[in-house]
């Protein structure tokens, strides 16, 4: 599922109208026609339902989802916030259509004369404004907005909800809080958005009839459930513990010991042929108990932390994870260099290894380098704020990864996951149970495992963050809560999600 900005959306409307030649009324009712069909699923007939129509196309896709619930026999008010000098081109056309249909249209040039409605009403139909919205909202559409929000009745919104741009954004941003959000034809970046997800409320999307072939592709889509059933590798029933890879994990510490056996059991829970656990020679007593399946490499320490000299023969293993539970000290932060320029192998940093990385090394690398920093560790590596982060993530991922040559795995309640070309994947799956200490260890853990059996580095990482979020949704859906999952019960919850989607 593609996901787009405002701009590609435009031109995706464009090579439709124009050179495909789908005359835009047309495509405007198939629009509003969708729309209405989904919202119909979630509306009965005896609900009272306002639509709020705005002088643009989403006010237009509006006049069609107002006349065909009207021709279906749905209770609607139908009502402008626009004067009617503002709606042009096919928006009024279909205003013209929905009048000489023989329906009411009500309109208000404040919130005052539309307030009673909205008080009465079950549902709020919200297509004031979609993706053209520009600065702040301006009367009487934010006053509406405002008395919608207060209302008890369902609130969806067509496209986008009102207010919320397609595109991410620095500015601080008023819009109607929808329930349910029915998006047409592709869902925009902002749905991806710590700041502006919410107002979505819950959304999916409709086809409206867009030529899928003559699209340009905008190299950034939501990674499904159905993706991972296609890509996931299938198992040879001649593999023997060679053929899915030896993975070296390096890390560990004597205050953090048990983060590697985390990341080590998550790889092979996830298939890993054979794991191989560096660690400081102190610790490895206390972790082998727990990781019978691994084997241990001692690395030197200095006052308790790893240090030089790198493990021999870096180039026998298949992929590497560097940094869970090593520490920040310059003894570690060497070893780091070290492997950096020695592995010829894939090699993932995360955690700790992510602090003070040498960018300088990373770019010098012919094998492929996977970085996986929460937003807190973005924000170090790239000089910004945590809040620029969490502003503009597809826009710094793609700046980043393409910089210096890696992928990127920037985690959060949506991932974005970017290829050193530009290619960007979102992972949706997941939920706040996963906000704990040793997640992201499992996760490291988990791509290392998908790496060294995926041909395509992008399926690999794209699989490993779905499968970890599904794996915890799951587990919170049956037996756990949000607030008792481990990152361990998600290890132990692997088998299941593996079943299910091999
Ligand atoms: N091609 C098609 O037919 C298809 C179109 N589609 C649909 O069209 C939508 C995009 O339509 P769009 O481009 O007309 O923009 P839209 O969001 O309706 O807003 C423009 C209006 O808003 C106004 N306005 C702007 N900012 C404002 C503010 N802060 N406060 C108040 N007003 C503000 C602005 O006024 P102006 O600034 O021009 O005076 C203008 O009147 C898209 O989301 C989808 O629903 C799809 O169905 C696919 C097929
Ligand atoms: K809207």
């Amino acid at each position: 599922m593609d996901i787009v900005t405002a701009q590609e959306m435009y031109e995706w409307d464009r090579v439709t109208i124009e050179d495909v030649g789908i005359d835009g009324a047309i495509l405007m009712d198939s629009a509003g026609r969708a729309v209405a069909d989904d919202m119909a699923s979630h509306i009965e007939k005896r609900d009272k339902i306002v639509v709020l129509i705005g002088a643009g196309n989403n006010g237009g896709d509006g006049f069609v989802i107002a006349r065909t619930l009207l021709n279906r026999g749905y209770d609607v008010e139908a009502w402008q916030v626009v004067p009617d000098e503002k709606i042009k081109g096919d928006a009024a056309k279909h205003r013209s259509l929905f009048l000489a249909s023989g329906y009411e249209l009500h309109s208000c040039k404040e919130v005052g004369e539309v307030k009673p409605s909205l008080e009465k009403a079950d549902v709020i139909i919200d297509a004031m404004l979609g993706i053209g919205v520009r600065g702040g909202l301006r009367e009487p559409i934010a006053d509406i907005v405002q008395e919608a929000n207060a209302q008890k009745a369902r609130r969806m919104s067509v496209d986008l909800p009102t207010g919320v741009p397609a595109d991410e954004t620095d500015e601080q941003i008023t819009a109607f809080h929808a329930d349910k959000t029915t998006i047409v034809a592709a869902p925009k970046m902002s749905a991806f958005l710590e700041k502006t997800s919410s107002y979505y409320g819950k959304w999916n999307v409709v086809e409206i009839g867009l030529p899928s072939p003559k699209l340009p592709d905008p190299r950034r889509q939501v990674w499904t459930e159905a993706d991972v059933k296609r890509t996931l590798p299938r198992r040879d029933r001649n593999a023997h513990k060679g053929s899915h890879g030896k993975g070296l994990i390096v890390g560990g510490s004597t205050v953090m010991p048990g983060s590697v056996a985390m990341s080590a059991r998550a790889s092979l829970r996830s298939g890993a042929g054979l794991i191989t656990i560096a660690t400081v020679e102190s610790a490895i007593p206390s972790i082998a108990p727990f990781i019978q399946e691994a084997t241990f490499v001692g690395l030197g320490e200095k006052e308790g932390f790893a240090c030089r000299p790198a493990p021999s023969s870096l180039s026998d293993y298949d992929g590497i994870a560097f940094g869970m539970g090593i520490g920040r000290q310059e003894p570690t932060r060497s070893l780091l260099s070290e492997i950096l320029q020695e592995a010829d192998t894939p090699l993932l940093i995360d955690a700790d290894g992510l602090y003070e990385l040498p960018l300088d090394l990373m770019q010098k690398r012919e094998a492929p380098t996977i970085l996986t920093p929460h937003p807190g560790e973005f924000a170090q590596l790239t000089g910004k704020s945590i809040s620029d982060v969490l502003a503009r993530p597809f826009s710094l991922s793609r700046t980043f990864a393409q910089a210096y040559g890696v992928h990127l795995v920037l985690k959060g309640p949506s991932t974005i996951i970017t290829s050193p070309d530009g290619e960007q994947r979102v992972d949706v799956s997941g939920n706040a149970g996963l906000a704990k200490g040793g997640s992201g260890d499992v996760l490291s853990g988990m791509l290392v495992a998908m790496i060294m059996q995926h041909d395509s580095m992008m399926d690999a990482l794209a699989n490993g963050c779905v499968l970890h979020g599904k794996t915890a949704e799951r587990l919170t859906s049956d037996d756990h809560s949000m607030i008792d999952l481990l990152a361990s019960d998600v290890v132990e919850g692997l088998p299941i999600t593996f079943r299910a989607f091999s």
